[in-house]
């Protein structure tokens, strides 16, 4: 999944490693031993805007890499707005929904990825961080995937050759699946049609938004070209 830099309360929150103690023993002897040679990975993305994650997972393992895939904050808000309006078609257009009282033109602004992001580096240097694009994962998913090979010390396999663009879906896809000899693409959820916003409103959060990208491209040192 795609984690948003500016995420709203997550849509569902998956236990992940949150688990009491003896949960984590059975966990812990559930979960098959890395050997040498394998990775473990895990991915949540919930983890990216909870407080504690940090800590624990530094507690767990200072060496651990991190992930994290990011978005242009407006479009990534439209596609939350989707995928909850594709659940429960009854909720309020996202346009007030976006403003807590639009006529003062207030935002909602409880969440920002530069604040998550400054608790991970209280934990982790940011060399043990990797910032994926979202956009990027669309239009040269094998560069970023050789970006994400390299980072984890792996040989770049997967590149160019395995992809085509699928161009009803709107996205890459594989030509072909693990262990099959048959093209995959991303499901049904991934590259729903965005309802139509107000331009006026997406303007008004293009230019909410701005700072906090250029805040996050300082910290990260990489300008996911938002703007
Ligand atoms: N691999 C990959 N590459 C590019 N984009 C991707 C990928 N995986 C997920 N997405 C896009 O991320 C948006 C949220 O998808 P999720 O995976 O979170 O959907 S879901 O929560 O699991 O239903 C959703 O965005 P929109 O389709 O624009 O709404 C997905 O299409």
């Amino acid at each position: 999944m795609l984690q948003s830099p500016f995420p709203g309360p997550p849509a569902h929150q998956d236990p992940g490693i949150f688990l009491k103690q003896n949960q984590r023993s059975e966990l812990r002897d559930l979960m098959p031993r890395t050997l040498d040679g394998q990775i473990t990975m895990e991915k949540t993305p919930s983890y990216f805007v909870t407080r504690e994650a940090p800590a624990r997972i530094s507690a767990m393992s200072k060496d651990t890499k991190l992930i994290v895939v990011v978005r242009d904050p407006v479009t990534r808000a439209i596609s939350d707005y989707t995928q909850t309006l594709s659940k429960r078609p009854d909720i309020p257009t996202f346009e007030s929904l976006t403003f807590r009282n639009r006529s003062a033109g207030l935002i909602d602004t409880s969440w920002s990825a530069a604040k998550h992001l400054g608790h991970w580096l209280r934990h982790f240097p940011l060399g043990q961080m990797l910032f994926v694009s979202g956009e990027r994962l669309i239009s040269d998913p094998a560069g970023e995937l050789g970006r994400v090979q390299d980072f984890l010390g792996l040989k770049r396999i997967i590149t160019d050759k395995h992809f085509y663009f699928n161009k009803t879906k709107g996205f890459p896809c594989l030509k072909k699946a693990e262990g099959s000899s048959k093209p995959h693409c991303l499901g049904k959820t991934k590259g729903r049609t965005h309802p139509e916003i107000d331009r006026e409103v997406v303007q008004r959060l293009r230019e909410f938004y701005r700072p906090f990208n250029l805040k996050f491209y300082q910290m990260t040192g990489h300008d996911f070209g938002w703007d």
